[in-house]
């Protein structure tokens, strides 16, 4: 692999990582992905995977030093007491004794709490306390647009290292990735390969074909060369290699703008605003 990503905190990240979300066998699957390189694993409590996660980075034998370990607090533990009781649930699971990076996994909102932006304020002092208390290295958000960070970042003491986020070439929410330019905050992507909604796009095929790539590999250096840190899961030990192996080559500035111009016809339909209400357009 090549460069990490230096946070705003100093913490430096591998420019990929790997998921887990919904992955088969995870700990055979993560075990594999650490064996294949990763050393960023992303999960989260709701994923119902943590004991596994940490089962599957035991076993590769890598110097938890070496790991870069990253988990969610869920929609239901919002507020300062829920979500320490959550963290505190997570570590365990994980059988770890301090995370690198924890995220508030979706941001309260003003459909579900009257006080919604008090609500998210009172979680991140939560995740600040936590991290001075040296038990979690990055703090950060995820599904946070702007609404929510610049109401997080009028109260906090500390600004989100990360933000993750939905990022593909088919949803590039680029306004928001913007703002957290602006504040340093590094953006991961979630569901980096749309979870295969674009493999039959023509743009993305040509390009593949004129690198001798796959698809999934133009996708993640695509993102990589944006500064943008993909976390494609796979179950596959071929596909966790591929997606990795995104290191020997580079994509030419037009080659860039070319798949950076795909109508954006990839969303998942899962936005922040909307929770509980309905989360599909
Ligand atoms: N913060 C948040 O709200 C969210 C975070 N996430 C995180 O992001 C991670 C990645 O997103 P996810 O939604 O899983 O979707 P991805 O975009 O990573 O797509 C995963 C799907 O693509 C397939 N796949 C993987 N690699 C390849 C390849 N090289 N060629 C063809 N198909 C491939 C996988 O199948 P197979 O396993 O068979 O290879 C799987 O079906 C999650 O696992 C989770 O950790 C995800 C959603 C929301
Ligand atoms: O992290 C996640 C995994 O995928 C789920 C279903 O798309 C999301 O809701 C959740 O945020």
């Amino acid at each position: 692999m090549t460069e990490s990503i230096r946070l705003n905190d100093g913490l430096l990240l591998p420019p990929v990582g790997f998921g887990t979300y919904k992955a088969e066998s995870t700990a055979e699957a993560v075990r594999t992905a650490v064996e294949c390189g990763y050393r960023l694993i992303d999960t989260a409590s709701v994923y119902g995977n943590e004991t596994e996660v940490g089962q599957g980075l035991e076993s590769s034998g890598v110097n938890r030093g070496n790991l870069f370990v990253t988990s969610k607090v869920w929609r239901t533990d919002l507020g300062y007491n829920a979500a320490k009781k959550a963290f505190e649930a997570s570590l365990k699971r994980l059988s770890l004794d301090y995370l690198d990076l924890y995220l508030i996994h979706w941001p309260a909102n003003s459909r579900n709490f009257d006080d919604w932006a008090d609500v998210n304020s009172e979680t991140w002092c939560a995740l600040e306390d936590l991290q001075q208390e040296g038990l979690i290295k990055s703090i950060g958000v995820s599904n946070f647009w702007p609404e929510h960070l610049e109401k997080l970042l009028k109260r906090a003491r500390v600004v989100p290292a990360v933000n993750q986020l939905e990022f593909h070439p088919g949803y590039q929410q680029r306004i928001i990735i913007e703002l957290c330019r602006q504040h340093n905050i590094t953006v991961q992507a979630w569901s980096p390969l749309a979870r295969g909604r674009l493999a039959e796009d023509e743009v993305l095929n040509v390009v593949a074909s004129k690198y001798g790539k796959s698809v999934s590999q133009i996708i993640l250096r695509w993102t990589v060369q944006q500064n943008i840190i993909p976390i494609p899961k796979s179950a596959n030990s071929n596909r966790i290699k591929e997606n990795i192996d995104i290191f020997d080559f580079e994509l030419s500035a037009e080659d860039m703008s070319h798949i950076s111009a795909i109508p954006q016809k990839g969303f998942s339909g899962e936005r922040p605003d909307l929770w509980p209400d309905r989360q599909r357009t």
